[in-house]
Parts: C-alpha cells; structure tokens; sequence
C-alpha cells in the first residue's frame, strides 16, 4: 500500500467538498497534482456547467512549475471524463498537458464513460491506479451515481426523535424536540439538497417553510404531496414566493388563485405514488430528495426500499406518549453528539 497515494487523494475528497451544494446532479470532484512529493497544483468542480475539477488544477499551477506537468502524478477523486457536454472531455487535458500517472478513486458510473476514461488514458501510455480509498470516494459520487444509474434521485430520510423514540404527538401537532446547533445543520443539509418533501399532514400541523434560511446558498425546491387536494391556499408553501411542486391526484377540482410559483403535477390513476413523484424529479434534474416526513410518508418510503440514507436526530428529552418514529431496518454507521443532541447516520442494506 502506497501511503502517498492515500494522502493526496484525502486532499483531493478535502477539495470535493468545497463544491457540496452547487454541482448536482453533477457528482462532488476534487484533484491534486503532485511533483515529486510536492503539490504544484489542486482544484475541485465548483458549480455545475462549469470547469471540471482537473482543469481547475491544471490552471492553478504556476507558470514557473508547468513543465513539471510532464513528471507529475494527477489525484483525482472520480474516473476523468472522457465526454464532451458543458466541458471538453478531461482525458484530452490530460493527454495534451502530457501528465503521465493518474491516480483515481472511484469510477464515473455516467454511461459513456464508466472506465472509458481510464481505457483511453492507459492506451495513450498513462499509468492509471484507481481504487484509492474507493469507499470514501464513492460517497461524493453517490448522488450523482443513483441519479444516472437507479434513475432517481438520491433519498435522504431525515427527522427528529426524543430520547425514546417518540417522532411526533398524538394530536398531530408540531414538537420542536432537537437543539438550535442541529437546526443549523439541518438548514446546511437542505442547502445542499435539490429538492425537499413532506406528507399533507406535516405541511398541515407545521406550516413549514422548508428553506436553508440559517445558511447560505440555495434552497431546495419543496415537493409536497396532497394526492386528496384537501390542504389550505394559506399555507407558506404555496405563498411564500419559493418554488413548490405540489403532486395530487388526478381530477380534482383546480386550487383558485395558485402562484406562478407553484407547479401542479397530476399522479395519473394507476400509478404508484412515491415511483412516479421520484420519477418526475429525475426529468427534472433533481438529482437529490430530503424526506423530512411525517411518519406515514417516511415509513412508505422505507417500505418501499427507496431510500438511501437517513440523517437521524436524536434529542435529550423523554416524551412519556406520542406516536413512535418510523422503523428503519438497519442500526447506524456513525453516530457524533451535537449540542444536546445525537446525530446518526443509517444506510440502506443493498436490494438482493
Ligand atoms: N419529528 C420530526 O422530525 C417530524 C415530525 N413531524 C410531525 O409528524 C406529524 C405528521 O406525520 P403523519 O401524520 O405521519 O403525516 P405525513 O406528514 O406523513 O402525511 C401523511 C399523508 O401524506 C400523504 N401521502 C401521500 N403519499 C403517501 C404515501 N405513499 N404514503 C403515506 N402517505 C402518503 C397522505 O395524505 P393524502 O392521502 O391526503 O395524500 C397521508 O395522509 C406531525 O405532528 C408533524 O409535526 C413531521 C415531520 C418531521
Ligand atoms: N420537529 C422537528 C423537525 N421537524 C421538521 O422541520 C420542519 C419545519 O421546517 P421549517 O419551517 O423550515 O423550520 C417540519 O415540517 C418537519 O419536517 N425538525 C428538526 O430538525 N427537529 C425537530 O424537532
Ligand atoms: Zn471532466
């Protein structure tokens, strides 16, 4: 095991991340490029549509260091592309700076490239390693990864529980049981999804807004179903000014005075729910779905097996009665203290 190796590429996931919230449905990419044990450039994949991160590492590298691309060895996180879409292919950068070793964690499962990167890198004469720290590299890649191969977004479940497990009151009203500290991180999540649901009754009993206001960056586009088309005009949702898509049933009698802000998306008939929204967000390029709840929509999606990680608060206090939280089938990866709260994260098992 080349050490060396392991210590870039741990730079190139360092850089990834810079970019969480601003590249889907593109994947998080960093690199590095190293002469003889010296890092002479690095760059990451800042915003989708533009450069990737290989040419941002090429660029960075002084004009004093460039004919040391020649000797250089090249990190990065994700197989290059070999494509042309928004960018020229990176295999050709490559190529044409003359870097001779690449080394690669995880690989672009994007059809069309999908190891023809790598292929057409190594017929050129390149020396290619992959597989560095290929879990860790694959979890910047996984969104994008489900999105290009499942057809869907990548679904994150996300609530709140006290201490016994209880999610929420018997009367259906809303409980604030988690820490300040964990609202702000809530809202970095959110600003890092593409799009955010909750069922009817949570949009009823909490009015939520659903937005990334205690952080910076975008905020997710709210999906909400209502397949009976039962819930108030009134609600911050459909006011507030911020995109909603609003999934009902077919038929219902049209909402007067809905805002242009609004889109309505007919669940036809026979179709099945959860498949056809995931279905509809895919077409348009969100590439990634928080699922706050309530505990009816959290547990469908779980049944369903259409999830792929939970994001677990667990609060301080005792609730002596209350409707329990949703059963997930799987005990937590990690698990940190945050405040007075605990966050844990769960994977869903693979399908056999
Ligand atoms: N602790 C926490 O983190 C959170 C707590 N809450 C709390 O949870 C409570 C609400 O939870 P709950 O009553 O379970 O309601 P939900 O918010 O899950 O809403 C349930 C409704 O969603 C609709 N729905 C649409 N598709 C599906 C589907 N495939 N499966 C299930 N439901 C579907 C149904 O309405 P229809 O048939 O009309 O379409 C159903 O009645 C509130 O008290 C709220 O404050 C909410 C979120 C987070
Ligand atoms: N009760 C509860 C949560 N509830 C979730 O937060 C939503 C409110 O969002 P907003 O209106 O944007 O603040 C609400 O609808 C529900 O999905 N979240 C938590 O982190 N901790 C909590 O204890
Ligand atoms: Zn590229």
């Amino acid at each position: 095991m080349d050490h060396r190796d392991e210590h870039f590429m741990q730079r190139c996931f360092d850089l990834a991340w810079l970019g969480a919230g601003s590249t889907s449905p593109n994947p998080m990419v960093g690199a590095v490029i190293v002469h003889e044990g010296r890092i002479i450039g690095e760059g990451y994949h800042r915003a989708y549509g533009e450069a990737h991160a290989e040419v941002n590492a090429v660029k960075s590298v002084a004009p004093a260091d460039r004919s040391l691309l020649r000797e250089s060895t090249l990190y990065v996180s994700l197989e290059p592309c070999n494509i042309h879409r928004n960018t020229p292919p990176c295999t050709l950068l490559i190529l044409q700076e003359g870097i001779p070793r690449v080394v690669v964690s995880s690989v672009d499962q994007t059809p069309g490239v999908n190891g023809s990167g790598l292929d057409r890198l190594r017929k050129a004469g390149v020396e290619v390693k992959t597989g560095v720290l290929q879990e860790q590299g694959e979890r910047l890649s996984q969104a994008r990864n489900t999105f290009v191969t499942a057809h869907r977004p990548y679904i994150q479940l996300k609530y709140a529980q006290s201490a016994n497990g209880i999610f929420a009151p018997e009367d259906n009203q809303q409980l604030w049981l988690t820490h300040p500290y964990t609202k702000r991180l809530v809202h970095k999540w959110r600003s890092e999804a593409s799009a955010i649901l909750v069922g009817a009754n949570t949009a009823l009993a909490d009015n939520p807004q659903l937005s990334n206001r205690l952080y910076y960056g975008r905020s997710p586009v709210r999906v909400l179903i209502d397949r009976k088309g039962n819930l108030p005009s009134n609600l911050r949702i459909f006011t507030d000014g911020a995109p909603t898509l609003l999934f009902r049933a077919q038929g219902l009698p049209e909402i007067a005075n809905l805002p242009e802000t609004v889109q309505c998306i007919e669940i036809p008939g026979t179709a099945a729910s959860i498949p056809f929204l995931l279905r509809q967000l895919h077409d348009l390029k969100l590439s990634t779905l928080m699922v706050e709840g309530g505990i009816q929509t959290l547990q469908a999606f779980i049944d369903q097996g259409l999830w792929d990680e939970a994001l677990v608060l667990t609060a301080v206090s005792y609730l002596s009665s209350g409707r329990r939280a949703p059963n997930l089938p799987v005990g937590p990866v990690s698990t940190y203290q945050l405040g007075s709260d605990k966050v844990s994260l769960f994977y869903r098992p693979p399908i056999r």
